[in-house]
This record gives structure tokens, sequence and C-alpha cells, in this order.
């Protein structure tokens, strides 16, 4: 609980949330407040306060006001004013979940993302969750059709992306944010989150769950929601996994209500039914509970609340997802920078405005004056390219951005107005030079099994492309700077509390990368602090039917690949001529080249062991 002290002199700011938030445990399990971070607190409460009071006496525009202008509101729960009035003088905690069901974000997520991330510029409490635990369960919600279940490996993988998305992310909105002026790192207003529901499902009893909000769930209301009755009715029918799923996403809520102060949750307009239940739930577990430390944690909290946003669609009005398949990832694997960024520029001349407004900071008398002078000149698609570009920053960031558009001038013959200066920033992927479509780094990539089983670990990295060569690869583990997902397989838990274990990769034999494996083919590394690499890796032949390619394969197995290709050739023409009869003589050709085979093989085997180029 917050101290006396602080609720005294702070009425309007969740100083428990910024406390939590911001200082860590002392040996004696103590949060350990300095005198300066106290006045900082004060200051900023004291800031939001008269924020609040212009606000209220007209001045300012509240929250709420701002958001439904940029048209992010779709359907508030309860009544507007009200939750206007709660956004205007509580400093509230919000969040937006998303199931990790696809390796990626797409552009409908960044919908609520965008309410999210201007409520964060603003001072908010905003955590972007992923439902690890609920993606093993999957949100019935709108379907007539049962999620296909997904091999736990690929929701590994999934959930790993996906994090690391977010966090890119909300790394590239901070950037965004400053460049329009709204916030000062330093202060301790700003305080996002990205966490993983698995945190708390993984060690949470059935029992519990029945005991705190089971009694409260009544079957009436539950089986009479549309989702429900659809399904039953004119769908593949619903498990009782399916059926629970709202009580997950309420336990959410109620769960981060409780720790963590968040009173507010936003989705798409689908999930109005989810967020509704969530606010039933946490009205009956506050109603019920008895226990005076969880009491302690939420007095003064008041109801949650919450608003859904529009849903994205495209021009036949159908909703833009993974499930409808027609979506646009944040994923420069499956959308590339240049493709997001011609999307955007696709954007008609009735909708760019509407978008400008949805997915960027830009200040809407700012918007209107670009889309009239677009509008002078339709052509030159002046409204469409300035959308690309703001949205790119936010996914991709900024340089990305200016990239994209410069490709776009380039390829479409247009003159730079502003010559760009492509210089690379240090922490980028890429060494130096203009990044061009094909050289950009990849994110996921698929392996042999072969190149696990037997190469160095320099040569695994550069393979999947986080080390330019193999030497580098070994320079790179004997500086510890590289990082392995998972623990040892003596241990079976790669994942620990839903987030993806980081061990040092020192300099190994060949078989203890191996032992890192997830789920029997994911391997997953680390550079620094985001360049990961997710591996999947597919059996030998499987790989080589996709017909691609790795780096260091051709160049350094070139003898081998060409004693294959001629070795075929030798027994298809022997067939030819020979026909079946000369079976003995065939065999003893393969024998020989097969021979020849497995010594070239121990010769690179022995070479890629002693970590050599
Ligand atoms: N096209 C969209 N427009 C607005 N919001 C969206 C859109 N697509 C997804 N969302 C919102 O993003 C959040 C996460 O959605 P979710 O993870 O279910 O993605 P999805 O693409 O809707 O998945 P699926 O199609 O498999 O149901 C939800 O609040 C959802 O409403
Ligand atoms: N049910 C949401 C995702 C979600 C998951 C867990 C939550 O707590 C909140 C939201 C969707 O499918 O879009």
């Amino acid at each position: 609980m917050a101290s006396p002290l602080l609720r005294n002199s702070t009425p309007y700011v969740c100083t428990r949330c910024a406390i939590r938030a911001a200082k860590p445990l002392n040996v004696a399990g103590r949060r350990m407040i300095s005198q300066k971070f106290l006045k900082r607190v004060a200051e900023s409460a004291m800031t939001w306060q008269q924020r609040a009071v212009q606000i209220e006496a007209g001045k300012k525009k509240s929250m709420l006001t701002i958001l439904e202008e940029r048209g992010l509101v779709e359907t508030v729960t309860g009544n507007r004013d009200a939750v206007d009035k709660r956004m205007t003088r509580t400093r509230l905690g919000v969040y937006v979940g998303i199931d990790p069901t696809a390796p990626s974000l797409h552009v409908g997520h960044l919908l609520p993302f965008m309410a999210l991330f201007w409520m964060y510029v603003h001072g908010y409490h905003a955590v972007s969750l992923l439902g690890g635990a609920t993606s093993k369960i999957g949100d019935p919600t709108d379907r007539l059709k049962t999620r296909e279940k997904e091999h736990s490996s690929v929701r590994t993988a999934n959930m790993v992306n996906m994090h690391y998305q977010l966090k890119k992310l909300w790394l590239n909105v901070d950037a965004y944010g400053r460049r329009y002026g709204f916030y000062d790192s330093k202060t301790p207003d700003m305080h996002r989150e990205v966490v993983n529901n698995n945190a708390w499902w993984n060690k949470l009893p059935l029992l519990e769950v029945l005991q705190v909000l089971g009694h409260g769930m009544r079957l009436g209301p539950m089986l009479a929601r549309e989702t429900v009755k659809n399904k039953l009715t004119k769908g593949d029918g619903m498990s009782f996994a399916e059926f629970t799923y709202p009580i997950m996403q309420a336990w959410d809520w109620w769960y981060m209500y409780h720790t963590k102060g968040i009173h507010m949750q936003i989705g798409g307009e689908d999930q109005f039914g989810n967020i509704t239940a969530g606010i039933d739930a946490i009205k009956y577990i506050t109603k019920t509970i008895k226990d005076p430390a969880t009491l302690g944690k939420i007095e003064g909290m008041g109801d949650p609340f919450g608003f859904t946003v529009p849903l994205l669609t495209t021009s036949s009005g159908e909703k833009f997802g993974k499930s409808a398949g027609n979506a646009i990832w944040l994923d420069n694997e499956q959308t590339s920078v240049f493709e997001l960024y011609g999307y955007f520029l696709r954007t008609s001349d009735a909708d760019v405005g509407k978008y400008l407004k949805l997915f960027t900071f830009m200040p809407i008398p700012d918007i209107d004056t670009l889309v009239e002078e677009h509008m002078q000149k339709p052509s030159e698609r002046k409204a469409q390219h300035v959308l690309a570009r703001e949205v790119v920053e936010i996914v991709h960031g900024e340089h990305e951005s200016k990239v994209a558009a410069e490709q776009h001038r380039f390829l479409f013959g247009k003159k730079p107005e502003d010559p760009l200066v492509l210089e690379v920033p240090a922490d980028s992927d890429a060494k130096a030079g203009y990044i061009t479509l094909n050289n950009k780094p990849r994110v996921n990539v698929q392996l042999p099994a072969s190149v696990v089983q037997k190469l160095s670990i320099g040569r695994i990295l550069f393979a999947c492309g986080l080390a330019e060569s193999a030497s580098e690869g070994a320079r790179l583990t004997r500086e510890s700077s590289i990082y392995i997902g998972g623990n040892m397989s003596g241990e079976k838990e790669p994942m620990k509390e839903g987030f993806i274990h980081w061990t040092k990769v020192k300099p190994w034999k060949t078989e203890d990368t191996q032992k890192f494996i997830i789920h029997g083919d994911l391997l997953m590394f680390r550079r620094g602090k985001h360049n990961i690499k997710v591996i999947q890796i597919l059996p030998d032949e499987e790989y080589d039917l996709t017909g691609q390619t790795y780096p260091g394969r051709n160049a350094k197995r070139e003898p081998l690949n060409n004693l294959e290709r001629r070795s075929e050739k030798i027994l298809e023409s022997l067939h030819q001529r020979r026909g079946m009869d000369s079976r003995e003589h065939m065999d003893d050709m393969e024998y020989a080249l097969e021979k020849q085979r497995r010594a070239l093989d121990e010769k690179f085997q022995k070479r890629d062991k002693s970590g050599e180029e």
C-alpha cells in the first residue's frame, strides 16, 4: 500500500504504481524510496492536478476528447462523461492484450495500440499484454470455426517474435513521441510495460479462479452471448476451454487491477464483450473478496472501465487480420518495410485524412492543412507519403522510414526535395551503406538440422545471419556478446514466467548447441539487446525442398555440392544407358561416390569443429 503521506499529498496520481515501477526492493523486502524520487512524484502529481483543473475549466482537451477527435473511440463502457472525468482526474493504468497466434503483429493491431500510445505519452501507465496463456485456448469471439491447435514450438516462436516486436515498437514510440515534444523521459510519469499472462497463469491453481471468480460467472449471461450462440448454432460447436476464454481474459485484468493498478482495457470493437465480462468479473471480486491484503491494494481504485477502437476493414468491409488472411504485417520479413510504406501510400484520397488521425501523432490542424495541400495536386500523393513515413517510423523507426521513402522516390523517378542522409545508426543491424530490400536482416530463418548438429557455433551464427562470417561468430561468442534461448535440456522449462530465458553463449563443443533446442525444432539467439534470430530447424531433405540456402553453405560446401550434382548426373545416365540389369555395377558406383561424399563431409566437420574459416 502507498504511504499515507504520499496519498495525502498526491490526490490525482497513482503513486502506488509509480513507486512500484520505479523502485527496487531492498534486502528487507521494502521499497527504497529516495527523497528526490518522492519530490518528483509530488511534482508530477501537482502537474497532473493542474492539468485536470485546466481541462475541467475547458482550457485544455481531455484525453478522451483527444482520442475521440482522432477517431480512436468506438464504444465506451458505461457513461461517457463519467469515464471522461475519471480519465482526467486520475493517472490511470490501461492495457491492450493480443494473443500471439501469428508470428507477427499486423496493421489492425496498431489501432488499439495507437490509443494506448496516446495515453502513454500523456502520462498514463500503459501495459501491452501478450497472451501466452490465452493463446493456448484461442479467443472464440466472432468465429464459427475453432482455431487450429498450434504446435507448442510454433506458439513459442510466435510469442518470442511478438515480445521483441512490442519492445521495439515501444522504443520507436518513445522516439516518435519525443519528436512531437510529448514528454521528457526523465519524469516519473512515463511508465510502460510488456507483460505476458503466462507469468500468472503458469502458477495459478484452477481452484483459486473458481473460488474467487467462478461463483460470480453466471451461466445464463455467458450462454446468451452472441459469440457463444452463433458458434453453438451456426458454427462447429464450442469446447469448455473456449467457453472459459472470457474468464481468462477477465482474470488477466483482475490480476493487473490489483497488482498494477490497471483500471482500463482497450481493444478492437470485437473485444467489447470480453471487456464488459472483465468489468463484471472485477466488480464481483471486489465486492466479495475478504483478504485484507488484497483489499488494501484495491482501496480507492474505483470500478474498472474501457473502450473499443473501430475495426480497420478492407474496402469490402472485412476486418483486417490474420484470420481473414489479409493482414499487413509489422514484421519486415512478412511485409517488407518497402511494402508497408507502399500499402499506406495507396490509401485513397477519401481515407488519407482519417488514417493520418488514426495512425500518427500529427496535430489535427496540420493534418487538415496537409490534406488541403494534397487536394491541390492529388497525383503527387503528398498526404499519403507523409502517412506512410509516419507509420513506418512508428513500426520500424525513423531511419527505416527515411530509407523506404527514398526507395519509393527512387523507384518512381522523383527527385528528392530534401536529400536524405542515410547514415546508419550505431545499433543498426546493417553494417554500412545503403540498405536495400535484399540486404535487410532476417528475423526468422529456417536451417537444416545438419547445420545445428554438425557446425560450430560460429558457423551457426553466420548461417542464421547474426554474424557476418563464421570467424566473426566465433569472436562474438568469445566476447560473450551472444545469448541463446532456453536452458540446457537437463532443465525442463525453457520459458520462465512466459519469457524466454537467455544464457550467454561460450565457445563450446558442437554438441552443446543441441542441448538448447526448444520443443525439438527451435533455436533462438540474441545479439545485444534486441537483435534476435528465431531459427526453425527442418530435416535436411525438407529444407532442401524449400529451395533455400544459408550464408556459408554454397561457398564453403561447393566441392560437396558439385560432387552430389555430378554423381546424380552419372547415375541418371547410367540408368538410361544400361537399364536395370546393370544394378550391380551401379551399386558399386554409388558406393564409391558415397565414400567420397563422406570423406568430404568429414573434412568439413573437422574444420567446423576447429572453428576456422
Ligand atoms: N483490423 C483490426 N482493427 C482494429 N483492431 C483490431 C484489428 N485486428 C485486431 N484488432 C485488435 O487487436 C487486438 C488483438 O487482436 P488479436 O490478437 O485477436 O488479432 P486478430 O488479428 O484480431 O486475430 P484473429 O483474426 O485471429 O482473431 C484486439 O483488441 C483486436 O480487436
Ligand atoms: N482476446 C484478445 C486478446 C487478449 C488476450 C488476453 C487479454 O487479457 C486481453 C486481450 C483477442 O483475441 O483479441
